[in-house]
């Protein structure tokens, strides 16, 4: 039943396969094309209909938005021929089904349904794990949710300011939300730098970045997923996305009421009226997210969950060797970082290995390449 899922929840992307690539959002490039080929032979009642369906999928998408404006003010097209195919909306309404499938069979089925030894023996290795030094502070229930924990020891100071000094050193200026994304800022009042492994690879091929650094990097970031997997007594879990990230107070007058990271959930786009929607560029295949903290020694910065009206449920104070992992459709957000820099290591998981992030495995072959060449200096 999982495998039948499975591949139809990931039937866009299999689709979506052109000579091995993935093309992103190929749907709505469709979408796009018709509407436009439509509109161009005059025949604005069917390209109303696929602005439609491709806002369904983006509703916030600029182009889109005027393309739309341009039919109804230009050419008279009525509000009410920007209807989505009816097939196109069942689509959607199967991919939320599938996706709520996916999640209770990954959560509450198997959970139910292994009890037995082989749970049994995952809690055994989560009490043991990197020689028993993780130490759960704070459950679901703790934290106002169903997934979600606090964890400390994931990393020692040493580790911690080793990154904390990369992210600073060779980060680059704005946060990356995933591969090919522009940087982008949330607040005017701290300035923001991350460093994703891509870069960090780069860093080392042209000698700027100690390969252990990058060593360092990929085996914490892989402990939390080997850990978030058990806790959570997932299947398999892989990396979509990770990166390192600062942000460092700029404007340090304490009255700051902006947050450094506005309330949100990290696979779909909250909405008005509190909903969430999987639109296209909300990151939809993300299924777990984990934040391993690197330092404390800032003011404000402390991460929050909330409800679906954005009310703050817990919050979690930084510190480092500090994981929080959590569902990524929760809401949740970080405060203001008053005075001082605040670093992660941020991580995104999914449960689609379609997805897996191919950076990982670049970076792990080029550093297998420079030790089997003996090219590895120990010093960091
Ligand atoms: O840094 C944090 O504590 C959370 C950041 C976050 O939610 C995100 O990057 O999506
Ligand atoms: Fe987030």
């Amino acid at each position: 039943m999982e495998e039948v899922i499975k591949c139809k929840y990931g039937c866009t992307s299999t689709l979506s396969r052109l000579d091995l690539k993935i093309v992103d959002n190929i749907l709505l490039n469709i979408y796009h094309h018709l509407q436009y080929s439509y509109s161009q032979v005059g025949d604005y009642k069917s390209g109303a209909e696929y602005a439609a369906a491709f806002l369904l999928h983006d509703p916030l998408n600029a182009n889109m938005l005027t393309n739309k404006k341009y039919l109804m003010q230009e050419k008279n097209v009525p509000e009410k021929w920007f209807q989505p195919p009816q097939r196109e909306v069942e689509h959607m309404q199967r991919l939320d089904t599938l996706a709520e499938l996916m999640q209770y069979l990954h959560t509450e089925y198997v959970s139910q349904h292994s009890l037995g030894k082989k749970r049994q023996k995952q809690l055994a290795e989560l009490e043991g794990f990197l020689g028993g030094n993780i130490k759960v502070n704070a459950t679901a229930a703790d934290l106002g949710g169903t997934e979600r924990f606090v964890a400390d020891g994931f990393a020692t100071p040493e580790q911690c300011s080793h990154l904390i000094n990369m992210c600073q050193k060779v980060g680059v200026a704005g946060y990356t939300r995933g591969v090919g994304d522009p940087p982008v800022h949330f607040s005017e009042r701290e300035a923001i730098f991350s460093l994703g492994i891509n870069q960090s690879q780069h860093l080392v091929e042209e000698g700027k970045l100690a390969s252990p650094l990058l060593s360092m990097y990929l085996e914490l970031s892989e402990n939390t997923r080997r850990y978030t997997q058990m806790y959570f007594n997932l299947h398999e879990l892989y990396f979509d996305f990770t990166h390192l990230v600062c942000r460092t107070a700029l404007d340090e007058r304490s009255s700051r009421d902006d947050l450094s990271h506005p309330v949100h959930a990290d696979n779909c786009a909250i909405q008005k009226d509190g909903t969430c929607h999987k639109t296209s560029s909300s990151y939809t295949h993300r299924a777990y997210s984990g934040l391993l903290y690197l330092n404390d020694n800032f003011e404000g910065g402390e991460f929050f969950f909330t409800d679906n009206h954005k009310h703050e449920q817990s919050s979690v104070k930084p510190k480092c060797g500090r994981l929080v992992a959590f569902n990524a459709g929760d809401y949740h957000g970080v405060k203001a970082v008053r005075s001082g820099r605040r670093c992660a290591l941020a991580v995104w998981f999914t449960l689609d290995p379609h997805h897996s992030e191919q950076s990982r495995a670049d970076a792990r072959d080029m550093l297998d390449k420079l030790h089997n060449h003996n090219l590895v200096h120990d010093e960091l």
